[in-house]
């Protein structure tokens, strides 16, 4: 299973939450990633964790005042980004661009989207991995893979209706080993989580909790 853990705006430490991923990820045979804000990406990365953003733009090298270029989101450490997270939505043809400049700066892309139907048109852009999050449970620590497990079966079967190399993660409120246990059991391949580590006292401690059952 892979594990990404995004910081979004939370006010914890970002290096410590990141040597914690490293560190977790050193013991055990899943796949943990975080990703910081992007004023972060260059010291999480230096931990030696892997790195995702949070956003890259549709744009290239240019006049694009404020925009999350992939070559810079690249250059300071990250090796894979998300796209259109519920926080940070994007029209249709500026996922299709920020897809396209990801590949361009041999980025790694998630793009999450909030029911099955979006999952379908998402995976069409041909993304490495989608991610489905209903917005509602997010950072309820009501987890989806037990809250709607309907929703994680059914972006499953979308996703490889289109596209079946295009890997299919869930989130939305999952904190203990036991929600991504049954991510797994629905299909999902990984999951996208924020609170559950983020928020927590001790993100080390969660984590091993997180990944224990894997
Ligand atoms: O990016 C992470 C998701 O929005 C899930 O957030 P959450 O784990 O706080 O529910």
């Amino acid at each position: 299973m892979f594990v990404l853990v995004n910081l979004k705006t939370y006010p914890c430490d970002p290096v410590e939450v990141a040597a914690a991923v490293r560190d977790v990820n050193d013991a055990t045979d899943a796949r943990l990633a975080v990703a910081p804000q992007a004023a972060h990406i260059e010291r999480v990365a230096e931990t030696g964790v892997e790195t995702w953003a949070q956003h890259v733009d549709a744009i290239e090298h240019g006049s694009n005042t404020g925009h999350a270029l992939a070559e810079s989101v690249a250059d300071a450490g990250a090796v894979g980004t998300l796209i259109n997270h519920s926080e940070r939505r994007l029209k249709l043809a500026d996922i299709d661009g920020a897809v396209r400049a990801a590949k361009r700066a041999d980025l790694e892309t998630i793009v999450c989207a909030n029911n099955p139907a979006q999952i379908g048109a998402a995976a069409a852009l041909g993304p490495d991995a989608v991610a489905v999050e209903p917005p509602a449970l997010i950072g309820t620590g009501t987890p989806v893979s037990q809250a709607d497990p309907d929703v994680v079966e059914n972006a499953v079967e979308a996703a490889a209706n289109v596209d079946s190399s295009v890997s299919v993660l869930c989130g939305a409120g999952i904190s203990t080993g036991d929600d991504v246990v049954a991510a797994g059991d629905l299909g999902a391949e990984g999951v996208l989580l924020a609170s559950g580590v983020a928020k927590a006292d001790d993100p080390q401690s969660a984590l091993e909790d997180l990944v224990e059952p894997l």
